[in-house]
């Protein structure tokens, strides 16, 4: 058993239906599993139980509740105090939540709520078994109305994409797994990243080894966004950036705070990495087509991705593009604008979502918000592990479009999948502050950490 996150590497994610034929095949040769579900829940209840009060065991009517009855067994044998029911005891020391796990189909009823309510406000710390009851395993998004927000989730043989994104991060707590000793013997339905590898710089390297990157974007009173942009790309290592602000000309609109930019345009860089949209407002529209057409590699934000969804014309060229050329990152408004659907439908099932997107527009998606989905045609999803609601401010989806593009200038030969998951994941960590942070500060916390 172990504390999952910040993780090291890069992990497989299993979903429902493919976790329980792992599970199947497991129990052929291991029909202890619930014995060793169980005893991993007592050992780590017994770590995070908080005063003398009794554990309170909650167990639904599935395997989950059993293996809540194992961990109570085993915590009675080491002369613990334990109360398995759906009533509160006084003063519990720790809720142990194993109503529903895998098994959950349906929305919880109104008498399971009550019970969920009430473990929420017992006051004890809540240590959920497997996945916090009422969370759907593959979307991380509540079947009904209630789930449990639990402090900690201790998962089961295998990891599950719904603890990782859309509301499961902040219904599980800390994560903990437990692979029970059996080694998961499927395709893994998507991955959690880890950190990629450092960018290594030769000692006879020049600026013109480490790429261009031209940003276009920043209208008139938006022009803070492009310069995020910009100054993101520049603080990742990119050779040259430049900035075409649009509807500007000369030096008008030049970033004092930042000599080291350039103004730049399309036609005297056909070469560089695009990183387009950053505040460009309707005036995008119409550039569009020339940089579509002519930038071998682009990353394609906000205004940008806007005015696509509103016009046929351009996803067409967007498809046109050879796959691994481009790479999206919309929220998910944006992302149900160019779906041409609304956003909790996008919420429901983000992983499905982000991979719809890429299908249809022959493109990386990375779909940002908690657990940020990179979706590449014939590639298996990737869902970011790192971040943090420090993130969720004006202005840190400007710098993540330029780090990518950054990252992409120095890397020539990478495709947009591989750029997207480093780059999400180092976002995601330079993102990981207590309190708000202001996307100015995180280009420097990426610097720092790059
Ligand atoms: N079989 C084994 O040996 C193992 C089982 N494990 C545990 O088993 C769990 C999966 O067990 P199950 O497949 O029995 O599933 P669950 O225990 O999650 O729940 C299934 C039961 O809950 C009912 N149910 C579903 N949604 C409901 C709702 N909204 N309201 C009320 N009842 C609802 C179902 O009708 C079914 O009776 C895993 O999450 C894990 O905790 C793991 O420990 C691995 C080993």
């Amino acid at each position: 058993m172990r504390l999952l996150l910040p993780t090291t590497t890069t992990l497989p994610l299993f979903d429902v239906a493919a976790s329980r034929r792992i599970e199947a095949r497991a129990l052929a040769h291991s029909p202890d599993l619930m014995e060793r579900a169980g005893l991993a829940v007592a050992k780590l209840a017994l770590a995070l139980r908080r005063g003398a009060g009794p554990v309170w065991v909650v167990c639904g009517p599935g395997n989950n509740g059993g293996d809540g009855h194992v961990a109570a067994r085993r915590l009675r044998e080491v002369g613990v105090d334990v109360h398995v029911g759906h009533e509160a005891p006084q003063h519990p020391a720790l809720v142990i939540d194993a109503l529903l796990g895998l098994g959950l189909n349906r929305a919880p009823s109104a008498e399971l709520c009550v019970t969920m309510a009430a473990m929420q406000t017992c006051g004890a710390p809540i240590l959920a078994v497997d996945l916090p009851s009422g969370l759907l395993g593959d979307t991380g998004q509540a079947a009904g109305e209630r789930a449990v927000r639990a402090d900690h989730t201790l998962t089961l043989l295998t990891l599950k994409p719904g603890l990782f994104t859309g509301e499961g991060r902040a219904h599980t707590g800390r994560i903990w797994f437990d692979d029970l000793g059996i080694a998961a013997d499927d395709e893994p339905t998507a991955e959690l990243l880890g950190p990629a590898a450092r960018l290594e710089r030769s000692a006879t390297s020049h600026k013109g080894s480490h790429g261009q990157v031209l940003v276009v974007g920043g209208a008139p009173g938006m022009q803070g966004a492009a310069r995020l942009a910009a100054r993101a790309a520049l603080a990742c290592g990119a050779g040259r950036v430049y900035v075409d602000l649009l509807g500007l000309s000369g030096d008008e609109g030049a970033d004092a705070g930042r000599p080291e930019l350039m103004r730049g345009s399309l036609a005297e860089l056909p070469q560089a990495v695009g990183v387009i949209g950053c505040g460009a407002g309707p005036a995008m529209a119409a550039a569009l087509p020339g940089l579509l057409r002519e930038l071998p590699r682009i990353v394609i934000d906000a205004d940008a991705l806007n005015a696509i969804a509103a016009e046929p014309a351009l996803q067409d060229l967007l498809r046109a593009r050879p796959v691994g050329t481009t790479l999206l990152t919309p929220h998910p408004l944006e992302a149900a604008r160019l779906l041409g659907r609304d956003t909790a439908s996008i919420q429901a099932d983000r992983l499905a979502a982000g991979s719809d997107l890429a299908q249809r527009l022959n493109c990386t998606v990375v779909l940002k918000g908690s657990g940020s989905v990179i979706a590449t045609p014939g590639e298996r999803p990737a869902i970011c592990a790192s971040g943090g609601p420090a993130l969720a401010t004006a202005g840190s989806g400007d710098v993540l479009a330029g780090w990518l593009g950054g990252l992409w200038a120095q890397q020539p030969q990478a495709g947009a999948h591989a750029i997207a998951c480093a780059g999400v994941d180092a976002h995601g960590r330079a993102g990981e502050v207590a309190g708000a942070l202001r996307a100015g500060d995180l280009i420097e916390h990426l610097a720092a950490q790059a």
